[in-house]
């Protein structure tokens, strides 16, 4: 389904899902307090890239199982995020992947790890 309010990403996928790499800018409005862009706004974009490891992996449909993150800088809003996570483990029905977000500067704003597993094109529950 088309998300006109999701945040249009569009990954740059390397190796087969062995890398994967995202460009956001966030806006104003998701900002959490003082300016700082909400962590849930950076564990969704970490989120993003690693289920993007799993979906190239799998080459199939997949969800995040498992998401671990670390915030480690404040972000500004409006300004250009990168997203670069990297596969660090394969088994037969899960993906484990590592990503970090990061300022132009090279500064550290988010790290975290996830486990992505693969579904099937039926998966997405009906609405009520
Ligand atoms: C275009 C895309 C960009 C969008 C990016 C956004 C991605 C998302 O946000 S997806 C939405 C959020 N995620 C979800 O909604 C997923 C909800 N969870 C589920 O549907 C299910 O729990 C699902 C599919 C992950 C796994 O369900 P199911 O296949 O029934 O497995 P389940 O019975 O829980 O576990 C079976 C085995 O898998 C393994 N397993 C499951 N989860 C994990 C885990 N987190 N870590 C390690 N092993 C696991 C274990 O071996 C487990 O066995 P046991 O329970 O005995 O340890």
């Amino acid at each position: 389904m088309e998300n006109p309010f999701g945040f249009q990403v569009k990954p740059e996928i390397k190796n087969g899902g062995e890398f994967v790499y995202i460009e956001c800018t966030p806006a104003e409005h998701l900002q959490g307090w003082a300016n700082i862009l909400h962590g849930g706004i950076l564990s969704t974009l970490l989120d993003e890239a690693i289920t993007y490891v799993g979906i190239s992996t799998f080459n199939q449909p997949a969800v995040t199982a498992q998401l671990e993150v670390r915030f480690r800088n404040p972000a500004p809003t409006c300004v250009k995020l990168h997203v670069c996570a990297e596969r660090i483990k394969v088994s037969k029905r899960l993906v484990e992947a590592k990503a970090a977000v990061t300022l132009g500067d090279g500064t550290l704003i988010a790290t975290g790890t996830g486990k992505v597993m693969p579904v099937s094109e039926s998966f997405a529950p009906k609405s009520p």
